[in-house]
């Protein structure tokens, strides 16, 4: 089983803002008036926001329809030039996305010391806690989360005793729901990247994880930062956005997207496992969220990833493109273990040097 979604929590230098703070434990939001000194970001939202113009501008992150016949080049070109997308006709039905808002509302509005009880550790890393990529930042950022692995009833077992199963039967629906479309999405980009799928779809490959976030309204949205920048791990993710939006996308690490709140679509991003598998031709998306004083955001979060001891290598081979692998090959297990020591260098230092 994965450690967890990206890096282990061991190789933290203590930091002097949140000493009172444990790593894995997220502030009680519920009795904060203001924002705390360990989770001031003095840069979270300086940066250029572009323009969400979308629909006719060309800035803006593109809204695919599933159903276009032409949905397969749509994704393949947007996976190029931002790394994700909106889709809309994705097929998850409307009930199930309810019901996993109502469940991830009744969990995250429990009092703290109730949410606890499933507290994320080293050792099982599933459950309540703070983002994964916590222990490389020296601020805190502005989020709680609920990782789930697998099935969700061992923690929402000691969550609840006995009114545990509507929980965790949404969250199955919601993972079976989003599988189906994310391997319906796979077999697009393969495709437009003349990938053969044989390559990749193996009988038990890959595996996912969900990741439920909750954004309380912030006292000081523009000192705070809901998730800090990061490409995700994944092959591709898959994120709902409730309430507000927040999620923001970048091309270059300076100019920021703010994806708006589209009824009936879902935010499809890809990570760094596709951008080996198709030797760097897709972007792995570079994200972040930012919070707002207006109201309460969650997001609802599928990632699909290779199983640990799945070899993941360049499988581009048309002659467009550079033939050469950009990177070496290895053992998922082994990526996730750079990535766990190296943050957003861990694309680099797989990098295959040319002469
Ligand atoms: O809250 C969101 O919209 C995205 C969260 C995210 O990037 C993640 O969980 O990896
Ligand atoms: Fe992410």
């Amino acid at each position: 089983m994965a450690t967890t979604l990206s890096t282990s929590v061991e190789s933290h230098a203590e930091n002097p803002n949140t000493k009172t703070l444990p790593i894995n434990l997220p502030l009680d939001f519920s009795s904060i008036q203001s924002l705390p000194e360990s989770h001031a970001w003095l840069e979270s939202n300086k940066d250029d926001q572009i323009e969400n113009n979308h629909g006719s501008s060309l800035l803006a992150l593109p809204i695919i329809d599933l159903n276009d016949p032409n949905a397969m080049e749509q994704i393949g070109l947007a996976c190029e030039e931002w790394g994700a997308f909106q889709l809309k006709n994705h097929g998850i039905p409307k009930s199930v996305i309810e019901e996993l808002e109502v469940q991830t509302k009744r969990f995250f509005d429990l009092p703290q010391e109730q949410k606890k009880k499933a507290l994320r550790s080293c050792d099982y890393p599933t459950g309540y806690g703070t983002v994964w990529m916590t222990p490389f930042f020296q601020q805190r950022m502005w989020q709680e989360g609920f990782t789930i692995f697998g099935s969700s009833d061992t923690n929402a077992k000691k969550i609840w005793h006995d009114d545990y199963q509507s929980f965790c039967d949404a969250m199955k629906k919601f993972q079976d729901e989003s599988i189906v479309l994310i391997e319906k999405l796979i077999h697009l980009s393969f495709e437009y990247l003349a990938i053969s799928e044989g390559n990749w779809i193996g009988a038990n490959n890959h595996t996912s994880a969900i990741q439920l976030n909750s954004y309380p309204i912030c006292p000081k949205p523009e000192n705070a930062m809901g998730i800090a920048p990061h490409a995700d791990t994944s092959i591709f993710t898959l994120v709902h956005q409730s309430q507000y939006s927040g999620l923001q996308f970048s091309k270059d690490g300076s100019s920021w997207f703010t994806v708006p709140l589209e009824p009936s679509t879902v935010v499809i991003n890809t990570g760094d496992v596709l951008h080996i598998l198709s030797n760097a031709r897709f972007k792995s998306a570079l994200h972040r969220v930012i919070v707002n004083n207006i109201k309460h955001r969650y997001s609802m979060v599928v990632h699909y990833r290779p199983i640990m001891d799945h070899v993941i290598s360049p499988l581009v081979q048309d002659n467009t493109h550079d033939h050469c692998p950009r990177f070496r090959a290895l053992t998922f297990k082994e990526y996730i273990d750079i990535k766990d020591n190296n943050f957003d260098k861990a694309l680099s230092i797989l990098s295959v040097k040319e002469d």
